[in-house]
């Protein structure tokens, strides 16, 4: 089947083919069929949409298609139903607990990157993969299929450090103060970031509020070897590129199965070309990892995982028990991590947490004498040289180097829950700060979020503030309100925690 294209101005959030009724009906394409098109060299997969704004013998694509591949109005291309993938065959037998070959590993990430799986089979593969793992080999496979169907990078600058954290707990702008510090030492560290997973704010959405995010890879390779270090999106990048279509759909479900955030880490590193890796695995109640065993069994397949590939890892487990530092959400975690970066001082989880992790990555790449990392990355935070080098990673990605935290826009919709009962914060329900944050509009909605006034450990009065919610919309500011009267994520208790009577 031939047909001329036409660009459509329409965004579908997936790839998305129009054809016209009558076309349809002739080449037997019914609604959410899977299309092959094809032009000269290039093919692409879409879904079929059937719509009469589009003309017989035209095939109309979405923007999504035209941001990744060129195709040009009035261009003549084939079109051919696709059929069931083989991968779908490979999906299956996961859910079925069965061990994947290579083969059949490289096939599912090939077929994700072209197109071929749509967000009903990969949230499929998703789901069978947190229900029945993956084991090393399976996970080795996958963190090379995920790099090599990407491009790779190779910055002219060694060694090439990198952190990652496996995320989880709320308020984890971590990294956008561990990143300069280490680079104002003189080490070299391309961060690459992904949006937020199960949380309110990944480190890039953090990021996009101070500077852009979405960089090429030569506007990257040029950066990082001028000033030895950026902050950016890696979905952005055609680096191991399935990662940000599982990534999608795992921030739909709430999920991020072990094996394949493992891989979804490590591919990244890999194809960034990072040598020396800091993973941060935070461990708590309510966060990903809960407990300090599971956390040493993760650690290990990291520094295995890193062996195969070539790469020398170390891992911190780190605190999670409730959220880093006051703040949740993208622009009100930039504002803090800004403010921390500005002064050299901010709450004691972050300003901890930042410089305990720059200094062993200062001690992995030889700056700092062992056992001296801390100390000199807090000299470095202090001293006011980590912020004069986000200055430069954020004018160098297109900001503006000048931009304070009250420049910074929140959510101006409000509202304040306040303690009903004097006595101790005991508990901050990770997961419940999380799910406020996100029905109040974050990560997509910057200024949505939540402002801690109070931390585990703190003193409280009947009628103190113990957070405020920022929204951006008064719809989702009310959703919030009710999930948080229904989750109560701050405990309050006095001394006596309970009375029982009689039994
Ligand atoms: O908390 P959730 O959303 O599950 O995890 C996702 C976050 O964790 C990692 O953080 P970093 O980039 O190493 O700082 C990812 O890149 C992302 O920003
Ligand atoms: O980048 C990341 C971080 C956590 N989990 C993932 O799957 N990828």
């Amino acid at each position: 089947m031939r047909a001329k294209v036409r660009i459509l101005k329409v965004k579908t959030g997936g790839f998305t083919v129009f054809i016209n009724p009558r076309d349809a009906q002739e080449w037997k394409i019914h609604p959410n069929d899977l299309i092959k098109i094809e032009s000269g060299k290039r093919s692409v997969y879409g879904s079929a949409a059937i719509s009469d704004f589009i003309g017989e013998g035209e095939v109309g694509l979405s923007e999504d298609i035209l941001d990744a591949y060129q195709f040009s109005e009035s261009e003549t291309v084939t079109l051919s139903p696709a059929g069931t993938p083989d991968s779908v065959r490979y999906i299956k037998k996961k859910m079925r607990g069965e061990k994947l070959r290579k083969v059949e590993i490289e096939t599912i990430v090939k077929d994700i990157v072209d197109r071929k799986l749509r967000n009903t089979e990969i949230s499929a593969f998703v789901t069978a993969l947190e229900i029945n793992g993956l084991d090393m080999d399976e996970i080795a496979a996958l963190t090379i299929a995920m790099a090599e169907t990407g491009d790779m990078l190779d910055i002219d600058r060694k060694p090439i450090m990198d952190v990652h954290s496996i995320g989880g707990v709320p308020g984890n702008k971590t990294n956008v103060i561990v990143v300069p510090i280490v680079a104002a030492a003189g080490l070299t560290i391309p961060k690459t970031s992904s949006r937020a997973i199960t949380s309110a704010a990944g480190t890039a959405d953090v990021v996009e509020v101070l500077t852009n995010v979405t960089l090429s890879l030569d506007e990257i390779k040029r950066i990082v070897e001028k000033i030895g270090a950026c902050l950016v999106w890696g979905g952005a990048l055609n680096l191991a590129p399935a990662d940000d279509l599982t990534i999608h759909v795992e921030r739909r479900l709430s999920l991020d199965p072990r094996g394949l955030m493992l891989a979804s880490i490590m591919s990244k590193k890999y194809a960034i070309g990072s040598q020396y890796i800091l993973i941060d695995i935070p461990t708590g109640k309510g966060v990903k990892v809960e407990t300090m065993e599971e956390a040493r069994s993760l650690a290990k397949d990291f520094i295995e995982l890193g062996k195969r590939l070539g790469q020398y890892v170390e891992v911190a487990i780190t605190y999670g028990g409730q959220p880093i530092g006051h703040t949740i959400g993208p622009a009100l975690e930039a504002k803090e991590a800004l403010e921390t970066l500005m002064t050299g001082k901010g709450p004691g989880s972050l300003v901890e947490k930042a410089v305990g992790l720059a200094g062993i990555l200062l001690e992995m790449g030889g700056v700092a004498p062992k056992g001296m990392g801390r100390k000199v990355a807090r000299e470095i935070l202090e001293s006011g040289k980590a912020y004069q080098k986000m200055r430069e990673i954020i004018e160098e990605q297109g900001g503006n180097p000048d931009i304070k935290p009250e420049d910074i826009p929140i959510g101006d919709k409000t509202y304040t829950i306040h303690a009903q009962s004097s006595g101790y914060v005991t508990a901050i329900d990770n997961k419940a700060i999380t799910a406020i944050a996100r029905e109040a509009g974050a990560p997509e909605d910057k200024g949505a979020g939540i402002m801690l006034h109070v931390k585990v450990g703190e003193k409280v009065k009947e009628g103190d503030p113990l957070f405020t919610i920022h929204a951006e919309s008064e719809g989702k500011l009310d959703k919030a309100i009710v999930l948080a009267r229904r989750l109560e994520p701050i405990k309050i208790e006095g001394m006596v925690l309970q009375v029982v009577g009689n039994l």
